[in-house]
């Protein structure tokens, strides 16, 4: 009955989530037509249930009355021709054989009722019993001062998503020195944002990766995520103040937060005749709710300036944040960042990358052209010119770069 029950609210939740897009499309009819299927499918479990339940019920009423019925009876008649049996003795026997009856039924419902409860239990060990990442080591902790700098090596990455899955990253080698600024670019499924995971050690991976010279591959993964911030294209924030969110440890004070609130970019977008502003006591709702993408990647990036990361890694979201905002991160991104970061920054439109210091560009999982954009444009036949020759914006994209 758990397990039948668990679609039926997961259902409801994510039509609550979703009712404008519900709306928008004029899925109703398919939506309600799910939801039917699924509480018919709860309903007759839980029929079921009952049914199995009353007639447990009957059946030890059924019990109680032939049996407990005729103790009680036999008690009685021994309590009355007996000999030697007070009055006190009396009351006492038939009141405890009378509780006895009602101990042996709330004794079996308690049972049955914890075998119901324990499918909670069962989804606990479900969890125990997947298959878990390395626990951290004293070996895997990285010196105090690592990472000093944001030089990253790459030697042979390959990666898979699964050990029997296709390799999605082939024998990928680089190097991308302290303050460096590297655009990674590729067509759908060229495998940039698999490399950025790679980088993570969040997939299987072969091959090696050294950051500021150490192999991440020896490190305890809470210390190499850690050392690395990384933006996605739809940033998760916590429930409660813009405070807490940048730093949950309350490690820094306020002024290390607003510098990082300003260097960002949030504040030259506030205006003054704004009826909301976001400051540090701001509330942010479950998962950022409250804000735009493009808050939200703005705030994820004044993370990454508190945390002061050496590796920054951009997964690019023109496509959901408006121009304007755009521009603000991308200034941030220039003059915001110490001088040491190294900032990879996966683009999906190529102009944003246009000023990068160096272009990696993805075909199929391997890395097939990696140098300035100058060099890359330069060679007709290669894959960066075709991207910039096929967008819309090519003679945009060819005046940027002159
Ligand atoms: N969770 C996953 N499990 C198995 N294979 C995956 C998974 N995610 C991606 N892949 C595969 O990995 C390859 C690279 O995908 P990836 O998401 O890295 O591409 P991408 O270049 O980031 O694409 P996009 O620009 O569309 O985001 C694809 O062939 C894809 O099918």
């Amino acid at each position: 009955m758990s397990n039948a029950q668990a679609p039926v609210i997961a259902h409801i939740g994510a039509v609550m989530a979703g009712l404008v897009s519900i709306r928008a499309y004029g899925a109703q009819q398919a939506v309600r037509k799910e939801c039917y299927v699924r509480i018919d499918r709860q309903t007759r479990t839980s029929r079921t249930f009952r049914d199995i339940n009353r007639c447990a019920l009957f059946g030890l009423r059924s019990y109680g009355f032939h049996d407990c019925e005729a103790n009680h009876m036999g008690i009685a008649i021994y309590l009355v021709y007996g000999r030697g049996v007070t009055a006190s003795d009396t009351g006492f026997a038939l009141n405890m054989a009378v509780g006895f009856c009602e101990l042996f039924k709330f004794g079996v419902f308690t049972m049955n009722r914890i075998e119901v409860q324990g499918n909670s239990l069962e989804r606990v060990q479900q969890y125990l019993e997947i298959e878990h990442e390395p626990k951290p080591s004293s070996d895997g902790v990285p010196p105090a001062y690592w990472p000093s700098s944001g030089k990253l090596s790459v030697e042979g990455l390959s990666a898979r998503y699964s050990a029997d899955g296709p390799s999605v990253l082939h024998d990928v080698s680089f190097t991308v020195n302290s303050g460096e600024r590297v655009g990674i670019v590729g067509r759908t499924g060229s495998g940039k944002s698999s490399l950025t995971l790679a980088l993570l050690r969040c997939i299987l991976t072969e091959g090696k990766v050294f950051l500021d010279d150490l192999p991440t591959n020896t490190l305890n993964l809470d210390s190499l995520r850690s050392s690395i911030t990384i933006i996605p294209q739809v940033p998760e924030l916590l429930s409660g103040t813009i405070r807490q969110n940048l730093d949950p440890f309350e490690e820094h004070d306020d002024a290390v937060l607003n510098d990082a609130l300003r260097a960002s970019g949030l504040f030259s977008l506030q205006r003054d005749d704004d009826d909301v502003k976001l400051t540090l006591d701001s509330a942010i709702a479950s998962g950022g709710g409250n804000l735009s993408v493009g808050q939200r990647q703005i705030l994820a990036l004044a993370r990454a300036m508190v945390r002061r990361s050496k590796l920054l890694i951009l997964d690019e979201a023109t496509s959901a944040i408006d121009y304007e905002t755009d521009n603000a991160i991308q200034e941030s991104l220039r003059t915001g960042l110490d001088k040491d970061v190294t900032l990879l920054t996966i683009a999906h439109r190529l102009q944003t990358v246009m000023d990068a210091d160096k272009i990696m560009v993805l075909d199929a999982g391997r890395l097939v052209e990696f140098g300035t954009p100058r060099e890359l444009l330069k060679n007709e036949h290669g894959v960066l010119r075709a991207l910039v020759d096929e967008s819309g914006d090519k003679d945009n994209l060819h005046s940027l770069l002159r």
